[in-house]
């Protein structure tokens, strides 16, 4: 196995120690994900799963870990998921295996997330791994030279060697953005929340309160309580 892979197995055989019996649990989306949908099967504990995209959906029936649909349940315990790409303040990137809207939706509805990363995610700031925005879309060429034009190197999302769209779950297009460093996250969310017809983007800030990094010895780092957000 490479070593990126052996610490994905590390990190997601870590996160089945924070899942106890009976919770409500938020499945992520990825590889890395994928090795604690195996730790949790083979274990034995008994709980209910919330899923954030049909690939995990398929591999939970695969493996016989029940799952319910996200309003049948009044509250997440927890929920493990990956990361594209995670910063020292815990504040991530996500969204590269087109599952970003499901995800945050899951995160923002769990009393607690654990990310699950190889050491090759976490860096000092965000921006080196394209940032995908879900879009509607009617309309998404405007958004695309919209963001030309803001400098963010746009990039629809298509299957590979094709010029063909990916579609996500709920139907939507994806816009990676190529920005190599993001100097404010907070100001750049607060600006793909203004544009009409975008749906989602994949900056999940102040919603991770604990990642699990693989390695030898796996690093477990907790986000410190933050400051509110001032709103201009
Ligand atoms: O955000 C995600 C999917 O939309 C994944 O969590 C992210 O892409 C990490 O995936 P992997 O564990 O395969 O590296």
């Amino acid at each position: 196995m490479e070593k990126k892979d052996l610490q994905k197995k590390q990190a997601g055989t870590a996160a089945l120690t924070y899942i106890k019996n009976d919770m409500v649990v938020g499945l992520g989306t990825g590889s890395t994900v994928a090795y604690f949908l195996e730790a949790l099967a083979n274990s034995n504990l008994n709980i209910i799963g919330v899923t954030t995209s049909t690939i995990t959906s398929k591999r939970c029936s695969e493996l016989d870990i029940p799952i319910v649909d996200i309003d049948a349940v009044d509250h997440i315990d927890i929920t493990v998921d990956g990361a594209d790409e995670i910063d020292i303040d815990l504040n991530g990137i996500k969204g590269g295996g087109d599952a970003l809207l499901m995800e945050k939706i899951v995160a923002k509805n769990s009393k607690e997330n654990i990310w699950i990363v190889d050491s090759s995610k976490v860096h000092k700031t965000l921006g080196l791994f394209p940032l995908p925005v879900e879009v509607i879309p009617y309309g998404s060429g405007q958004l695309l030279r919209q963001f030309t034009a803001k400098g963010f190197s746009p990039q629809l999302r298509c299957h590979p060697n094709t010029t063909k769209p990916i579609i996500t779950d709920a139907g939507h297009y994806i816009i990676d953005c190529y920005m190599n460093t993001i100097d404010d996250p907070y100001s750049l969310a607060d600006y793909f929340e203004r544009q009409v017809g975008v749906v989602e983007h994949g900056l999940f800030l102040n919603i991770c309160n604990k990642m699990i990094i693989g390695g030898d010895t796996v690093k477990i780092k907790k986000s410190q309580p933050k400051q509110p957000i001032e709103i201009n």
